[in-house]
């Protein structure tokens, strides 16, 4: 069964904005990414699995629970990190801490203390004056503070400088390895692609895509980029590239003496031993990124929604 299950998920707040139809399902030990730009739904999707909102349409489940139905059962059990951080200001750090712990019941903090410790976190002062990132850092330990088995992530690293959000990709995954189950949100497409197994992309309040982000990065198909010495050369190929299938020319560049070209892995040999007759200056791989992936979707230019590359397409 999977432990978070999100079904025609709904919420129209009115002149096309909300989220629609939502569906997705993250399995135990999975690390899931939901990836889309400001505005696009991700905190309102997740707001419903903490079950702070209500559906008008469809349902969120954890462990089989229903969001709005057990919402403190799952808000005490779940490890919750908000997007925005609203934190008392009157209370330091430390007392917003021991609150935190009261809270979920925390008697032995040793746990807490090494989360402190990681994070480099001084929580003395007080929550008036922390920074931006020194009050991330205080809402990542509470959110871990219980040793959750699900975690739900809204933006984790937004406010941390570049290294302290390099250092929380590596505690994501060394939280995998401990087996936790992780939603995480961002726009931050490396810290997606470091971490995920699972990836779905919302646009507008509505899910387009969902995949397993190894097909992306595995993907069977690949495109090359080559540069000819001659132009003599670069022509004969163009001319031979015509009675071979198996190659799909993406683009021929006659002023640069370039091309790109697509072709499965399984044909590889056959494009290098029809380039063993030529003069190249260069042969290499463009690599398809994630972010490649998603601006299919987002550039407002394309009318491809991304279908150029079917076989990483997943859609549960
Ligand atoms: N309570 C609300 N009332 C009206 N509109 C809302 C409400 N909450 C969210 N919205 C709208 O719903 C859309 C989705 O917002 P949401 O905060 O879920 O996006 P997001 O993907 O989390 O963006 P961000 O990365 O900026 O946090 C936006 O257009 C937002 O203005």
């Amino acid at each position: 069964m999977p432990i978070i299950e999100i079904e025609h998920l709904t919420k129209d707040y009115g002149h096309s904005r909300g989220i629609f139809d939502v569906s997705f399902s993250v399995e135990a030990g999975e690390v899931y990414g939901f990836l889309g730009p400001n505005g696009a739904g991700k905190t309102t999707t997740i707001r419903h699995i903490m079950g702070f909102s209500r559906p008008q349409r469809g349902r969120t489940l954890v462990h089989g629970l229903n969001s709005w139905e057990r919402a403190s059962d799952i808000q005490r059990e779940l490890g919750y990190l908000p997007g925005e951080i609203a934190l008392p200001e009157s209370l330091t750090g430390t007392d917003f801490i021991k609150m935190m712990a009261d809270l979920r019941g925390i008697k032995d903090m040793k746990h807490t203390k090494a989360l402190i410790n990681k994070f480099e976190l001084d929580p003395s002062g007080s929550l008036k004056r922390m920074s931006l990132g020194m009050k991330r850092k205080l809402a990542i330990v509470t959110a871990f503070m219980h040793d959750p088995a699900i975690l739900v992530l809204d933006e984790p690293t937004s406010g941390l400088d570049p290294i302290m959000q390099t250092f929380f990709i590596e505690f994501i995954k060394e939280e995998k390895k401990r087996g936790k189950t992780i939603l995480i949100s961002s726009h931050i497409f490396s810290e997606i692609d470091a971490t995920c197994d699972k990836i779905s992309i919302i646009k507008e309040g509505r899910l387009i895509s969902s995949f397993v982000a190894d097909d992306l990065r595995h993907n069977k198909s690949k495109t090359y980029e080559i540069e000819f010495i001659t132009e003599e050369a670069f022509t004969r190929f163009g001319v031979e590239l015509m009675s071979i299938q198996q190659i799909e020319v993406l683009t021929l560049t006659p002023h640069k003496l370039q091309t790109t070209l697509r072709i499965n892995d399984a044909d590889i040999n056959s494009l290098i031993s029809l380039l063993a007759d030529y003069e190249v200056k260069f042969f290499s791989e463009i690599k398809f990124t994630l972010e490649d992936y998603f601006m299919k979707f987002y550039d407002r230019n394309s009318n491809d929604a991304g279908g150029a590359i079917p076989d990483v397409l997943h859609r549960n």
